[in-house]
């Protein structure tokens, strides 16, 4: 192995209390909440459609031009208790909030920066707030936050003078400042979720990434980070030289998902996944007709798809400048929280089952219960299902209905029965597993 001074600080998952209580929530939401909401996608009467939070630089606008859009900011419909009240009732076990995002603008009164929720009209700390109010209702608050600012005047996308060498110093003071206070002041927060970290800039200095993580883990012990936040010493990302995996959990599969079959290897590390219900739109944008809206099914489709291969799954809201939710992501959280409620036991406290994947759906498990999720249910009315060796199934049940038959097939496989009144949404069935050979005995075609 090479020797690394700024590479991979552990090996294997972490074991403790709270990477384990990371680990179950499973279901989580991201708010993506900034200056970009006002505006929503559109400047000048031109609408844009890339992502609205990147607004800023598809219109080419300066940051004091953009900066002028704090005098707006006065969301009167805001309502930090509703926030989690919806949380809630979806079944996300845990908010991750953007602190501050690419832009620079921070949602709490941060004594680093003139650009903040102190500095606008509505005055108040809205990260406070909603830590509060997402803590009272039982659920985990993760921090997002950019190191990229495009506000600042020593941010550098790379260094290639004493200059930029200098001003980059400056930057990183100025941004430990910001995530000490940000311990600081709100120390139930349970995670970073590191974003902007992609430049030159912040590859040439693995030094600070290692830094970062080590000084939040000292001021909140359990505390869990993720890989993007990482470079290495030869500046390379999420994974280090030797191939091992920086930070606390895998954080690359941002709007893609690992394949069931040939992508297995997820299985051997913790990893988190965040998604958006448009194709690309993470902060508020007005016209969500120009592209294609994931349907609450294929939303939820997604999660169990996370879940199935031992990863988390963040669904991305984007409310709106003046504090509500639009329409769609209201009804969406509503799908998605009664589907958890009636089926949430295959999700919650789940891993990878290590059963070969079939085409009607996915596979988790919680010790020795096997559940299957299924979204296509077959013609055949039997759902095929492939069992380890030495592993045979007892009994399968709809998860808040009745039992269904099950016979063996072949060696280690297995039919289903599909409920005789086929589900109008997606269903899960419990198997009881047990380890037993099979008492009968095939024979393998000669070929
Ligand atoms: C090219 C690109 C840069 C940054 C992003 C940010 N990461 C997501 C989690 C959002 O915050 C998005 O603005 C997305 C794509």
């Amino acid at each position: 192995e090479i020797p690394l001074q700024y590479g991979a600080d552990r090996l294997g998952k972490r074991q403790d209390a709270a990477m384990q209580k990371f680990r179950d929530n499973r279901l989580g939401a991201f708010i993506h909440w900034g200056l970009y909401a006002i505006p929503g996608g559109e400047w000048n009467g031109k609408v844009y459609k890339g992502a609205a939070e990147w607004l800023k630089s598809w219109a080419k606008i300066s940051s004091d031009e953009w900066m002028k859009l704090m005098d707006q900011w006065n969301p009167e419909k805001f309502n930090a208790k509703a926030w989690a009240k919806m949380a809630k009732q979806m079944g996300v076990k845990y908010v991750k909030i953007t602190t501050k995002h690419h832009e620079g603008f921070c949602l709490w009164p941060s004594k680093y920066s003139k650009y903040t929720v102190a500095q606008t009209p509505y005055k108040k700390d809205i990260l406070g707030e909603l830590v509060k109010a997402y803590n009272d209702e039982g659920i985990d608050v993760h921090f997002y936050f950019s190191v990229m600012d495009w506000s600042h005047p020593d941010w550098r996308y790379d260094i290639k003078s004493k200059e930029d060498e200098e001003a980059m110093a400056r930057f990183f003071e100025f941004t430990d400042n910001q995530l000490r206070e940000l311990a600081e002041r709100y120390p139930t927060v349970k995670d970073f979720w590191f974003d902007g970290t992609w430049d030159a800039s912040i590859k040439k200095n693995g030094w600070w990434t290692a830094h970062a993580e080590k000084m939040l883990k000292e001021l909140l012990p359990g505390v869990t980070i993720n890989s993007r936040l990482r470079a290495d010493d030869y500046g390379k990302r999420h994974f280090d030289s030797n191939g091992h995996m920086m930070g606390d959990y895998e954080s690359g599969y941002e709007r893609r998902l690992p394949d069931p079959v040939k992508d297995l290897k997820v299985t051997r590390w913790d990893w988190e996944a965040c998604m958006t219900v448009p194709e690309n739109q993470w902060g508020y944008h007005k016209d969500w007709s120009l592209s294609y809206v994931k349907t609450p099914v294929e939303v939820l489709e997604r999660v169990v798809h996370a879940v199935s291969m031992g990863g988390n799954m963040v669904v991305n809201f984007g409310p709106q400048g003046d504090g509500d939710f639009r329409p769609e992501e209201k009804e969406l959280a509503a799908y998605i929280g009664s589907w958890m409620k009636k089926n949430g036991e295959c999700i919650y406290g789940c891993d990878y089952a290590g059963f070969e994947k079939q085409p009607w759906g996915y596979y988790t498990r919680k010790g020795d219960d096997v559940y299957m999720v299924v979204f296509n249910p077959p013609y055949s009315r039997h759902l095929v299902v492939k069992t380890p060796g030495g592993t045979s199934i007892k009994a399968a049940q709809v998860v808040g209905g009745k039992e269904v038959k099950v016979e063996e097939t072949a060696r280690n496989e297995f039919n289903v029965d599909v409920p005789s009144a086929l589900p109008d949404e997606p269903f899960v069935i419990k198997l009881k597993i047990e380890k037993k050979q099979s008492g009968k005995t095939y024979r393998d075609a000669l070929t």
